[in-house]
């Protein structure tokens, strides 16, 4: 299951993130923090952890996805992984195909994530660059994402991926990884589904003694499934 979040930083975010991220001597060559498949395909650069600069825009990523509703209902999140960041440009231009590591250490917190959701965040317009399109593979096909700054996409940790090269201007984007309290991405997309559907019955026929119902099914099934 894909989920596209929508305006999850507002445009105000967006340029304190770019202002931040311009500062240069906290680019790092991305293969550092690799593991050994995936350093073999990783062109990029990413964000050093431990500047007050890092530290202010995690914290600023962390609070904008924690208010969005959206990013509850189909993460149903236990642990953030600490927001990372990254910068693909026709230098260092591009990831290929590679999967992300099952469990990873956050740094910043000092704990260890189950990476069962990955999510970027973009924070260049697409305007701003050619190529750079997060391209996701998993059983339904493959598929091409390249959103607006500020916008953000929920991805099971499970796919391959790949950021297609960058080969004009830069793609800016933050990325990071979520542990989820249900961990089967089944159950999770059956219970995203129940939810968006219970949101928009409430607001056709509002609350009814049906409606009502459903929403004890929702929760009688996240009791179940749920390790909080
Ligand atoms: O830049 C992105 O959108 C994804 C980055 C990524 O897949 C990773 O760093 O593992
Ligand atoms: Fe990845």
């Amino acid at each position: 299951m894909l989920v596209h979040l929508k305006g999850v930083l507002t445009p105000e975010e967006v340029a304190t993130a770019r202002s931040l991220l311009a500062d240069e001597s906290l680019w790092r060559d991305g293969r550092t923090s690799a593991g050994a498949q995936a350093a073999v395909v990783k062109h990029n650069e990413q964000l050093a952890q431990d500047s007050v600069a890092a530290r202010r825009l995690q914290a600023l990523v962390a609070a904008a996805v924690r208010r969005d509703p959206l990013f509850f209902s189909a993460a149903l999140p236990r642990r953030l992984f600490n927001p990372l960041f990254n910068r693909y440009r026709p230098e260092a231009p591009a990831y290929g195909p590679h999967v992300d590591g099952a469990v990873l250490h956050s740094r910043a917190d000092d704990q260890w994530v189950r990476t069962d959701l990955s999510c970027t965040v973009f924070l260049s317009d697409p305007q701003d660059y050619d190529g750079g399109e997060l391209t996701i593979h998993d059983t339904y096909g493959t598929h091409r994402l390249k959103l607006p700054a500020g916008d953000a996409v929920l991805y099971p940790g499970t796919s391959v991926h790949e950021v297609t090269p960058v080969t004009r201007g830069v793609r800016l984007a933050s990325f990071f990884w979520i542990e989820s309290m249900v961990r089967h991405e089944t159950q999770r997309r059956l219970l995203f589904e129940l939810d968006m559907n219970l949101l928009q019955l409430r607001q056709q026929v509002g609350e009814t003694a049906q409606t009502l119902a459903l929403t004890g099914v929702y929760h009688n099934l996240l009791r179940l499934w749920a390790t909080p």
